[in-house]
């Protein structure tokens, strides 16, 4: 179509075709029989972050392999007490999904010459579990009291946790510690303790691991991760489901209290009652021309919510050998003498449960260190990672030559993602997370009436894994907020007909409710 022909309408486009995007988008159809949305997606697969791939050398001896490059753990299961499932581990059993319970005591330690004592490092790891139990407390104290946030550090400090206290360059030193609070914190925040908000660190915890169990699953299923979401989809009558247009990229979005224009790259413009912006937060971040171009411009509000909440990287470098050479253990953990995560975690995919026979092990780097080797190039990172495998097993089997496959994905650098999970930095209040959802045109009450429309007439909603205060970060987050978003939109489409206030109090209510000085933390939602 070309830029004078009349744009298409639509009721509802949703657009970004991850897990959000799927999850209201099967939602609408399945208990709103509501079909008359596109779903638009840059990339020519359905996922986002959830995304697959082969690895391996088919000809070698391990052979060739479907690795995850984005999600790989069901993080939370069932809490056999109360019978409550993380909902990311319902759509795993309703695919049948294969997984494997991923063990994070079962790992042998090691430093730069050969192992390290497996029992002093784990009264390390005790210590930290024990720090980490009176940081959840301490917390929860803080909230129930409405007192003001500060940093993780001031919270595991606080528990007892001391990352540097180690003497000497024995295996009792200071590194020890700082890998084992790394493989603890860092392996799951993306982020370190310092960067990373105190209070609500410990909701995402507890949403998680004691709302639905501390269990993680890792997938390891020929079909993806992706098929939780795609399936179920899929899987509805296509006169029930909406439209998909792959490979159509969002350049601009014009949003107002009577509806809002999509303009793709190809220039086309698609008009619609409701948008729905799935895009990652760090997509969000970006300035145009390569992020997306807003009119009118995000107000202040908005901005200050998308520029205060944190988009970091976690990146999986994946190795294939000719010959396996490490321990059967599930993890090996590496405390690197001089830098605090560098390489910290290994973790074995020639295991049974997981890929047994493939020879293939992976290890994980985050935050500016994703950032670091994700501008060399991969012969360079793959030249690190061969001499910190052979500080730990000997050079002798270590070999270049013995590298079957090399990969890993460079999210931070992607257009499309700008990292891979979004973060909680300390003392940003709850409220933010309120505007970084609340739809366009919109106001915030105290923010500048005015500043943008009317409380409660938006059509520009926005929602993904940041948008959720539960669980930011986590698959189910996305999931949730998919769904939330589906129910606001099917209520002004279906029942309400867009009245100002049609897409509910939990929509838009509480912008900025509970802002201010010696106000309580705890949301009253
Ligand atoms: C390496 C990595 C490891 C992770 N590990 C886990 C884990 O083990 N467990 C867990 O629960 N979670 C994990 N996560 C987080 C989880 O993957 C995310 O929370 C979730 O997938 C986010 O879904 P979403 O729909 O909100 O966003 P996305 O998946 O980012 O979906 C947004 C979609 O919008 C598309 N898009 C972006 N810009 C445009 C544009 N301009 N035009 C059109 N389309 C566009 C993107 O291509 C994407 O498909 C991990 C993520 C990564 C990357």
């Amino acid at each position: 179509q070309n830029a004078t022909a009349t744009p298409t309408h639509y009721p509802l486009l949703i657009l970004g075709g991850g897990m959000t995007g799927l999850s209201a988008a099967t939602l609408l159809s399945t208990a709103y029989n509501f079909s008359s949305y596109l779903l638009l997606e840059a990339t020519g697969e359905l996922g986002g972050r959830m995304r697959s791939t082969s690895f391996g050398d088919a000809s070698s001896p391990g052979g060739r392999h479907v690795i995850e490059l984005g999600a790989n753990w069901v993080q939370g299961l069932t809490n056999e007490d109360t019978g409550v499932s993380n909902p990311v581990w319902e759509l795993a059993q309703a695919v049948n999904l294969s997984t494997t319970y991923s063990d994070y005591s079962d790992f042998l330690p090691y430093s730069s010459n050969g192992s390290l004592s497996a029992d002093y490092v784990n009264s390390v790891m005790d210590s930290y579990s024990d720090a980490f139990d009176a940081y959840l407390a301490s917390a929860g104290e803080r909230q129930a009291r409405g007192w003001h946030d500060m940093t993780a550090r001031t919270g595991l400090r606080l528990g007892g946790w001391t990352e540097d206290v180690g003497t000497g360059v024995d295996e009792t030193g200071a590194y020890v510690q700082q890998a084992v609070e790394y493989w603890n914190f860092d392996m799951e925040y993306s982020m370190s303790p310092e960067e990373s908000s105190w209070v609500q660190v410990a909701n995402n915890n507890n949403f998680t691991f004691n709302q639905f169990s501390d269990e993680n699953n890792l997938v390891v299923d020929p079909r993806g991760f992706a098929t939780i979401a795609t399936e179920p989809f899929f899987a509805l009558p296509a006169a029930q489901r909406g439209e998909v247009r792959l490979n159509a990229t969002v350049s601009a979005i014009a949003y107002s209290s009577s509806g809002v224009n999509v303009t793709l790259s190809s220039g086309e413009i698609l008009t619609a009652d409701y948008a729905l912006c799935t895009f990652s937060l760090g997509v969000l971040q970006s300035p145009s021309p390569s992020g997306i171009q807003f009119t009118p411009p995000l107000p202040a509000w908005k901005q200050t919510a998308v520029s205060g909440f944190a988009m970091s990287t976690y990146t999986k470098i994946f190795l294939q050998f000719t010959s396996k050479f490490w321990p059967d253990t599930q993890f090996q953990l590496y405390a690197d003498p001089s830098t605090r995560g560098r390489y910290t975690q290994w973790q074995s995919l020639d295991a049974p449960g997981f890929l047994p026979g493939s020879k293939i092990i992976f290890t994980t780097v985050t935050a500016q260190d994703s950032v670091r080797i994700e501008s060399m190039s991969d012969a360079a990172v793959l030249a690190e990672l061969l001499s910190v495998l052979g500080g730990m097993y000997g050079e002798q089997v270590v070999q270049a030559a013995n590298v079957t496959d090399f990969y890993f994905q460079r999210w931070h650098e992607d257009p499309l993602f700008r990292g891979t999970y979004s973060n909680w930095p300390a003392g940003y209040h709850p409220a933010e997370l309120d505007n970084l959802r609340a739809p366009l045109p919109g106001t915030a009450p105290g923010m500048g009436e005015g500043e943008g429309g009317v409380l409660g007439e938006g059509r520009l909603l926005f929602a993904g894994e940041a948008t959720s205060f539960e669980y930011f970060g986590f698959l189910q987050g996305a999931y949730t907020e998919g769904q939330r978003a589906a129910r606001a939109v099917a209520n002004c489409l279906l029942y309400q007909r867009g009245e100002a206030g049609c897409l509910g109090e939990v929509w838009w209510g509480e912008v900025l409710e509970g802002e201010g000085v010696g106000e309580t933390f705890v949301r009253k939602r």
